[in-house]
């Protein structure tokens, strides 16, 4: 075979092999960097990135992709200056339609399974505040960095409301138990530094562009692992919680339904709707 067909078949294979993103993402910012092809997915949903229906979809679908692609590794981020995510939209959980609730509560889970058991390492540079469900993504990543003066915790005992199993889980994979059940109890929002202190977050970073830098840095740790070996290890590690949830899908879509839907609940988002309001009013 001539030299130069050669080389346009290894171009066309690794052409093929390139992660083909959808340009309709409205709400996902998505790039490869051409010195590691490592892939950032950028959440661009403003004001603070709050993961509704919509976002979760975008964020499952992207995932497929990188997997379908055999993509090296994937950095999550954000496009605002301070918020990372501010967790779950608190209006798909206000006075829910059922039917979208479980829609919305299927692509939670979703993207839960997909990112916490991606086979490609998954990195946070967490580049502003990351409560309750914005804990939960950062935290489905092998590596977070996170930069100086926000916070992240799982907070959702302050709303009324109680973290899923699969969530404490995903804590506990990350953090000691005691430090997992105060945190959890307390709803604890832990600021950078004191997040670094308990293991919640592996590294402080000054700014985006350095929480970037360290993170594309993690993926050099795998250059010389077998992708397959580093794979079968993580699913060892953590294919069993998936698994669970898998086996329990439907029964944790309805008990988090007549959970949500329960009066005190919803006065409890409802009072906290209003200090998120109020807060902005007494700062204006
Ligand atoms: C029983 C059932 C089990 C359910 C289990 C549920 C599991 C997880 C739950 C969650 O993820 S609930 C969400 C928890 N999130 C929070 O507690 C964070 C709340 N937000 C904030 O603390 C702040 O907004 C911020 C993230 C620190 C950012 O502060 P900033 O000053 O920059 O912005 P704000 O002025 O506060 O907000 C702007 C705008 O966005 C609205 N908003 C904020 N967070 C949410 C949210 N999570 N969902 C929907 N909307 C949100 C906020 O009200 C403002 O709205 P406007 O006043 O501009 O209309």
């Amino acid at each position: 075979m001539m030299a130069s067909t050669r080389s346009l078949l290894r171009t066309k294979s690794l052409i093929s092999n390139l992660p083909r993103f959808s340009s309709n993402y409205k709400c996902l910012d998505v790039s490869v960097n051409n010195d590691n092809n490592i892939t950032t997915v950028t959440l661009k949903r403003p004001p603070v990135n709050s993961l509704n229906l919509d976002l979760l979809s975008e964020i499952s679908d992207v995932l497929t992709d990188l997997k379908k692609s055999k993509s090296p590794g994937m950095i999550l981020t954000s496009s605002s200056d301070k918020v990372f995510t501010a967790g779950l939209d608190i209006m798909e959980m206000h006075k829910p339609d059922p039917e979208r609730f479980k829609q919305f509560w299927y692509a939670l889970q979703d993207v839960w399974m997909k990112l916490y058991g991606s086979p490609f390492p998954t990195a946070a540079a967490i580049n502003g505040h990351a409560p309750a469900g914005g804990c939960l993504l950062a935290m489905c990543c092998e590596y977070r960095v996170m930069v100086q003066n926000f916070n992240i915790g799982l907070n959702e005992t302050q709303l009324g409301i109680v973290a899923p199993i699969w969530f404490i889980k995903t804590m506990l994979n990350t953090i000691s138990i005691r430090d997992t059940e105060l945190a959890l109890t307390t709803g604890r929002l832990f600021k950078t530094d004191e997040a670094l202190a308990v293991g919640l977050i592996d590294e402080m970073a000054t700014d985006k562009a350095d929480a970037l830098k360290k993170a594309n840095a993690f993926f050099e740790r795998f250059e010389m692992i077998p992708p397959i070996a580093r794979a079968y290890t993580k699913d060892s590690l953590r294919g069993s919680d998936i698994e669970d949830l898998k086996k329990n899908r439907e029964k944790d879509i309805q008990t988090t339904l007549s959970l949500i839907t329960q009066p005190k609940v919803q006065q409890g988002l409802e009072f906290y709707l209003a200090l998120l309001k109020n807060k902005k009013e007494s700062a204006a």
